[in-house]
């Protein structure tokens, strides 16, 4: 199953791969010739007899020969691993972008920026050699083996033995090297995540002064870590150079086994040096083949998780029938029922009509659900029973990018990332314009501190807008939602950190801002809560109708 899939992942590339199998095949005919040119060169030396010229420039030749192929092979292969890493990162960043969020909620992001990272890496190398590397190591070790039977077929016979020990070797290693290298990827992924938490954490972790506690986290993980790879790298180190050892103690013993006969005395110098220089060529195949075997059982584990990830289906509403550019707004949520994987049920049996035009409030104990509900109709999630209408179209049949554009969301969390305000309020558009950028800074109060920033817009914020305070973070979100002029705008405590001079003007400019939009305003402060024509308050799963 995953032979095929690997398979069938490397057929893209087949003309890259083709010309790389045809480069290794040319390789091994010049790695086949130099024995046949240096047996003849050094079975001359003992002859005294002939001109060595001819043949040392033969050999000199085949030697260059081999190795422009060599580097030319190399480039090339580099270049379809660069090719293929990078298109299984995009494919796999595409899916990871289009999994339901609750996907992402069970998921370890350690986990996944291992995929992206490590295990596309791993894949890569091997996808872009394995098949060169089998086919001419095949065609070198059948090619000796041909050229050792022509020399001697009684000496030669036993290295179809060796194969046969050789294979078995592999099958006995093979399941140990395969469960070792899924914990090597474990222990990877572990490493990737602590460090992730300690970048993440690190406000936080300075505030408690848990540094030593990170620190040791990180150095558990790591030497968990080290182990496994020491444990790998330990039946790796052994498989090639015993197997080509396996090999030389077979050829001396076959020599001296047979020199008791008449077989040698029957041999040429040139003949001996020929079959030692060939069954010495025979090891290298023969080690190649138990890398590339070594290679695989990782390969395998990593083809095994990236395959999990995308088998999980994309969110159905990015196939959802219904495409919609624009809407009155008319939302109404019908017996809606909700509850996380393994948690209680957060609505049961929601119930809420918003006309079109209207802003309402959305008020409740922490908890209670509020930010569920705001989720449940951008179609984050999906309710377990119940529906959930825009303009009387039930939003699981329409496009959910389509559903999401009508939709302007501040999410309680700010998420900006670090780009300049000008490319953060920007991402809300697909052609924001300077006029449009202008309007909504002002309109969420943010320009007055944007201006004052050393480039103004083209200020860059750093990482989640860590160089900005909260509230003017804040604000940055807002304008991004406004930006598009959303029919719909959901407003998750967006204002919560907002001084009160500061939301008082947004109160004042939503006056007019608002005007003709359907709002879902998630608030607590009584000064927003004043611009809301209607309160609703969640309370056990259901919605209370409040003012
Ligand atoms: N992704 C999630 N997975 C599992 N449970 C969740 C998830 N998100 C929220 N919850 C749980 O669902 C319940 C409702 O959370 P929600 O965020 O909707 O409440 P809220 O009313 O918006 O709260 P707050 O006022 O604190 O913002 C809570 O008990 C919370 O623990």
């Amino acid at each position: 199953m995953q032979a095929q899939e690997l398979i069938s992942r490397s057929r893209p590339y087949r003309w890259m791969l083709a010309l790389t199998v045809f480069l290794s095949l040319l390789g091994a005919l010049a790695s086949l010739a130099i024995p046949w040119f240096a047996a003849r060169l050094l079975g001359g030396l003992l002859e005294r007899g002939t001109s060595l010229a001819p043949v040392a420039g033969l050999l000199v030749t085949a030697l260059f020969i081999q190795t422009i192929i060599a580097i030319t092979n190399a480039l090339v292969s580099g270049s379809v691993s660069a090719r293929v890493l990078a298109d299984f990162r995009g494919e796999i960043h595409a899916h990871l972008q289009r999994l339901p969020l609750g996907f992402h909620d069970q998921s370890d992001r350690g986990d996944l920026l291992s995929l992206m990272a490590w295990d596309a890496s791993r894949l890569s190398t091997f996808i872009s050699h394995w098949l060169a590397s089998a086919i001419s190591s095949i065609f070198l070790a059948c090619g000796s083996l041909a050229v050792l039977f022509s020399i001697d077929f009684r000496l030669a016979l036993v290295m179809p033995f060796l194969f046969a020990l050789f294979f078995m070797g592999q099958k006995l290693v093979g399941r140990k090297l395969r469960s070792i290298s899924a914990k090597v990827r474990e222990a990877e992924v572990n490493v990737i995540a602590t460090a992730q938490q300690t970048l993440e954490m690190l406000p936080a972790t300075k505030a408690f002064a848990r540094e030593q506690l990170q620190d040791q986290k990180y150095a558990q993980n790591l030497e968990a870590s080290r182990n496994q790879n020491v444990r790998q790298s330990k039946i790796l180190a052994y498989l090639g150079p015993a197997n080509q050892l396996l090999i030389a103690i077979a050829v001396i013993v076959t020599l001296l086994l047979v020199s008791r006969g008449s077989a040698t005395q029957s041999l040429s110098a040139t003949d001996l040096f020929g079959f030692l220089l060939y069954a010495a060529l025979l090891s290298r195949p023969i080690g190649l083949l138990a890398n590339l075997f070594g290679e695989l059982n990782g390969a395998r584990g990593s083809l095994e998780r990236l395959l999990e990830v995308l088998k999980e289906n994309p969110e159905p509403g990015y196939n959802a029938p219904s495409r919609l550019d624009t809407c009155r707004g008319i939302i109404s949520f019908c017996d809606v029922w909700f509850g996380y994987p393994g948690r209680q049920e957060t609505l049961c049996g929601a119930n809420l009509e918003i006309k079109s035009g209207e802003i309402v409030a959305l008020t409740g104990d922490n908890g209670s659900g509020k930010t569920t509900l705001a989720q449940l109709l951008l179609g984050f999630y999906s309710p377990q029973r119940g529906t959930i209408r825009l303009d009387g179209l039930d939003i699981e049949q329409i496009q959910v990018q389509d559903l999401r554009r009508l939709i302007g969301y501040v999410p309680q969390q700010t998420l900006l990332f670090n780009a300049s305000v000008r490319d953060n309020i920007g991402w809300g558009a697909e052609r924001p314009d300077e006029q449009r950028l202008m309007r909504a800074a002002r309109l969420s109060q943010a320009l007055e501190f944007i201006e004052s920033l050393p480039e103004g817009f083209d200020t860059v914020i750093g990482e989640h807008g860590v160089r900005l305070s909260g509230g003017q973070r804040q604000r940055l979100a807002l304008a991004r939602a406004l930006l598009n002029d959303p029919p719909i705008l959901i407003l998750d405590e967006a204002t919560s950190m907002y001084d009160l001079d500061g939301e008082a003007a947004f109160v004042e400019a939503c006056q007019t801002a608002l005007v003709g939009r359907t709002v879902l305003l998630i608030t607590h402060r009584p000064a927003s809560l004043e611009l809301a024509d209607r309160q609703v308050h969640l309370q056990q799963g259901k919605l209370e109708k409040l003012s």
